[in-house]
């Protein structure tokens, strides 16, 4: 399949089913990397030794080829170092796979939130995986050949290589948009609790800004080492707890133990800042992520006060919701 993006063309390979079977050892359990809402991943080994994650969408999903076409069609337009490269797919009656290079530190959740690895994390990464989740986002939404919108940012589809170099991953809700679109309705809501904007949970409206407001999560939980949906205290997550210490002047005492004592405080108190600019309730207070990389990037560039965060609690949802696993949430509204 030859795709292309912009002035260059990109290849990708189709696979026979064959060739995954026998380089996933039969998709055997040795080899599963993971999976979720949609589908599991292997690792994988092609006949010329390269290495490979496999990812198989489930059969019985009803959503399964229209989301196969997308991320397949999305992911093979877009170049860029901080994110994921599709190398082929192979589709065999109802199987849909995709083949990804294979990055073997996987995923940032699995240094974030184990305290054994925890430590690995430095704030010097730290820093330098939001700044590349941040230059990654800015390219889909702006420096890409197309508009995109990824709908399913969070700490499990940030994969990282060898040095740290964070690559955005899953690409099977992101939505192309018309350039001078600004914001698009859907009726069926899915994602993952803790990420989604308020809009988008509750109206279904996304847009960049709905990207914008995952990042602001995703900051606070690189800065802190918790999950967004778990860390609950006296009825807080980690967005309303991020503003209570903010409007309290001390958010530093948000920053993971893990780290404690070993990070400039100037830094990371503007990167809480930032996060809380990007977590607002109104999408049009929220900037764009141009603004918040020029934010990032500058120690001068004065930043608004943050106004009260969004967030949304899917059990108060009005309609009818199910959850695949305890955190995946799709909502088919009629
Ligand atoms: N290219 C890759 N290289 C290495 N590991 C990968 C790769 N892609 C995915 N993984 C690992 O497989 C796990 C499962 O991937 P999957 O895309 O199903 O993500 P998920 O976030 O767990 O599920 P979902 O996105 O469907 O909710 C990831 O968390 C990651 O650790």
């Amino acid at each position: 399949m030859k795709i292309a993006a912009g002035v260059t063309a990109v290849r990708i390979r189709k696979y026979s089913f064959e060739t995954i079977k026998t380089a996933t050892d039969t998709f055997s359990e040795s080899n599963k990397l993971g999976g979720g809402g949609f589908g599991e991943v292997f690792k994988g080994v092609l006949p010329d030794k390269r290495e490979v994650a496999v990812k198989m969408l489930f059969r019985r999903s009803t959503q399964g080829e229209k989301e196969f076409k997308n991320e397949v069609v999305v992911v093979a337009r877009l170049q860029h170092k901080n994110l994921v490269r599709i190398i082929g797919f192979s589709v065999k009656g109802d199987e849909k796979i995709l083949v990804y290079e294979f990055l073997p530190n996987k995923s940032l959740n699995f240094f974030l939130f184990d305290p054994t690895k925890q430590g690995q994390l430095d704030w010097t990464t730290r820093y330098t995986i939001i700044g590349g989740i941040g230059r990654g986002i800015l390219y889909l939404h702006q420096d890409s050949p197309l508009k995109i919108i990824h709908r399913y940012l969070k700490v499990d589809n940030i994969l990282l290589e060898n040095d740290m170099n964070p690559k955005i991953a899953d690409f099977v809700m992101a939505k192309i948009c018309g350039m001078d679109q600004t914001t698009e309705n859907t009726s069926r809501v899915a994602g993952t609790e803790g990420y989604m904007a308020p809009e988008y949970m509750e109206l279904g409206q996304f847009s960049v800004k709905s990207d914008v407001y995952s990042f602001g999560v995703l900051v606070l939980e690189i800065v802190s080492g918790r999950r967004n949906k778990s860390f609950l205290s006296s009825g807080l997550n980690l967005v309303t707890y991020a503003w209570r210490l903010w409007r309290d002047k001390s958010p530093l005492d948000l920053v993971d133990r893990a780290i404690a004592g070993n990070y400039p405080s100037g830094e990371v108190t503007r990167c809480i800042h930032i996060a809380l600019i990007c977590v607002q309730k109104d999408p049009t207070d929220r900037p764009d992520m141009w603004t918040i990389m020029s934010m990032l990037t500058s120690n001068t560039m004065s930043l608004p006060v943050p106004k009260q965060p969004g967030y949304f609690i899917p059990n108060t949802t009005p309609y009818q919701s199910t959850l695949r696993s305890s955190s995946h949430f799709i909502n088919d509204r009629t």
